[in-house]
């Protein structure tokens, strides 16, 4: 019997459910998304005004040459009426000629006439630009913040529009790309017929057609539903909305619930053109919505994401400069920890994975980066966003076999045969058990070498001579055991047998069990690696020899397993 869950001592009586859209044949259910959105960065505006320490001018530069190279097209870059510091910041960029060609600029201003001018002031000589007029819609806001009723919040947004459109013609007639944007600010929690009234009157000012488009933004400024109703309400917009054609229908989620990814996504198959967002989702509280995710999740998806992110430690490193504040480890595609698998299954699915992937590139003659990716637990290839595979698996108490063996030929180009990944992951599990924390891989190594290759202990080859007569193979070889080298023979059908024969003059008895090599490097000063089975004393176990005489190499991988199986007796 499960145990019954028991009611909690939170007080949830105090919130209610989030209305539901009334969109019986809602369609963005059955939409697939195929191209990427128009992306607006608020990195140097809703980013730049949610941080601990809001950017100086050098690090908004940085911000803003980082986002360039990337290729966002749409930059919000700041707030000028808010301070004289955003306000010179964008003088800068235009009057050192910092935005490139295809770059348009875009301001926030509240529709306060006085701000709206120094807005449209900051503007004056820009190649491209767009003013972004925003009033928040919402009754709760229309209350308590503004006072006002429907009409007079309206009023708000179109004598605005009229301001813009008058400060637009005094100050920018020389701006070739003069754009609009109105945001019905907390849109989630506007009734839909009113920010539908409240659009279509700000595009009466507008007056959007061909080749004048305007930008109406639906922000989630604080997302309080589930995803699927904020697409609901998208599409219920755009479905509504006059002279569709000439409206770039944009969404700003925000990540209240955690969901602000989902929101967009949502919110693109429900219609929306246009998405607003941070990179590594910086923003108001808990951040806006998360462009560099928002672009891997269509990448991962065959879809072109139209910006750049080849390199996403150098995007992670800028913006943790400029933002001065970290990305979390567990972070979607940029976190350290979101390539490595620590648990053995998983370790082991990703090594086969990678060994299957090589093989079918290779067999269909397409090179493994171009060849289609398909490797458990990996949505994509570390490698494609700058990764190594370095980081992929690393060891801890929870690893098993595959992670151990896959380090080990990594960084040593070691085939462990499978039952000596059992053997050696055993070993390795003792220790990371009696240890604890993660295993670097030269611990790793250490521990290997400990176990095989040591050569402290009886007994170890020294050197070795063979002849090969009547079918029959005669071996001769020196041995240190204890203090003495003594020289031993033997005779069998091949080195191993002639050796393990060699072994019981000195009361050693070894029978091999299995027997596998390979090398570890191609050239004259290339090795090989030998790993033998053995029982020896009546216990199996493995023994490894390195050496570039393949030969050597084996018998002592003997001498190992011996060493070895006398030490467990
Ligand atoms: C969801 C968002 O992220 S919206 C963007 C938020 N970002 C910012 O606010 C950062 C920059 N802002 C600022 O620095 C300041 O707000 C300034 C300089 C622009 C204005 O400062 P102040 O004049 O002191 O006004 P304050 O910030 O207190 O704003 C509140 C006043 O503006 C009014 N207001 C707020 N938003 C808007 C708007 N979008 N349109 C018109 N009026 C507005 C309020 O009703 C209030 O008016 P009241 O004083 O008559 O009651
Ligand atoms: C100004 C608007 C677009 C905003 O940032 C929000 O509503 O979150
Ligand atoms: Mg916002």
């Amino acid at each position: 019997m499960v145990p019954e869950q028991q009611p909690s001592s939170m007080p949830f009586q105090r919130y209610q459910e989030f209305p539901r859209v009334d969109l019986p044949d809602r369609t963005w259910p059955g939409a697939t998304i195929r191209s990427a959105p128009r992306w607006l960065s608020t990195d140097l505006r809703d980013g730049n005004q949610a941080l601990i320490e809001p950017m100086d001018p050098e690090r908004k530069l940085e911000m803003f040459q980082l986002l360039c190279s990337m290729g966002y097209k749409e930059i919000e870059v700041g707030f000028p009426a808010a301070s004289q510091t955003d306000f010179d910041f964008i003088r800068t960029l235009i009057e050192r000629d910092l935005v490139p060609e295809d770059v348009q600029i875009s301001v926030l201003t509240q529709a306060r006439t006085d701000l709206i001018e120094r807005s449209v002031q900051s503007l004056v000589g820009a190649h491209r630009a767009t003013v972004h007029l925003y009033n928040a819609t919402a009754p709760e806001f229309r209350r308590v913040v503004f006072d006002v009723d429907r009409a007079a919040c309206k009023a708000i947004a179109v004598d605005g529009t009229r301001d813009v459109l008058r400060f637009a013609e005094q100050y920018l007639g020389s701006t070739p790309h003069f754009g609009y944007q109105y945001s019905p600010e907390i849109f989630i929690d506007t009734e839909l017929d009113f920010a539908l009234e409240v659009c279509e009157g700000v595009m009466d000012v507008w007056q959007p057609g061909p080749g004048r488009e305007i930008i109406l933004n639906l922000p989630a400024t604080v997302e309080r539903s589930t995803p699927n109703i904020y697409a609901d309400q998208i599409e219920w917009m755009s479905r509504n909305l006059s002279r569709r054609d000439h409206v770039c229908l944009s969404v700003h989620p925000h990540n209240d619930r955690g969901t602000a990814v989902a929101s967009a996504e949502l919110a693109v198959m429900a219609g929306a053109d246009r998405v607003e967002g941070c990179l590594f989702g910086h923003g108001e509280r808990t951040g806006n919505v998360d462009l560099v995710t928002l672009a891997l999740n269509l990448f991962s998806q065959g879809v072109d994401p139209q910006v750049t992110i080849s390199d996403i430690d150098h995007v992670r490193r800028v913006v943790e400069h400029c933002t001065q504040l970290p990305v979390a480890p567990r972070h979607p595609y940029g976190g350290d920890l979101v390539y490595t698998a620590f648990s053995g299954s998983h370790q082991d699915a990703i090594k086969k994975g990678l060994t299957a992937l090589e093989n079918d590139a290779a067999q269909s003659g397409v090179p493994v980066e171009e060849y289609p990716w398909n490797v458990p637990y990996l949505p994509i290839d570390p490698k494609d966003v700058g990764r190594t595979y370095e980081a992929v698996i690393r060891v801890n108490s929870q690893s098993g076999k595959g992670g151990v063996s896959y380090v080990l030929h990594r960084d040593h180009a070691l085939d462990l045969p499978r039952r000596l990944q059992i053997e050696f992951s055993h070993v390795v599990q003792q220790h990371t058990d009696g240890e604890g924390g993660e295993f670097s891989g030269e611990r790793i190594w250490e521990i290997f070498e400990s176990t095989y290759l040591d050569e402290t202990t009886a007994p170890a080859v020294v050197a070795h001579r063979s002849t090969n007569q009547d079918g029959s193979y005669h071996i001769s070889a020196d041995v240190q055991v204890q203090d003495e080298i003594r020289e031993i023979t033997g005779s069998g059908h091949g080195p191993l047998s002639a050796f393990c024969d060699a072994l019981t003059q000195i009361d050693v008895k070894v029978r091999v069990v299995d027997y596998v090599e390979h090398s570890l490097s191609a050239g004259t000063d290339a090795r090989a690696a030998a790993y033998v089975e053995a029982e020896v004393d009546g216990t199996v176990v493995w023994g490894v020899g390195i050496h570039q005489n393949i030969t050597t190499a084996s018998l002592k991988a003997v001498c190992s397993a011996v060493r070895r199986g006398s030490t467990l007796v």
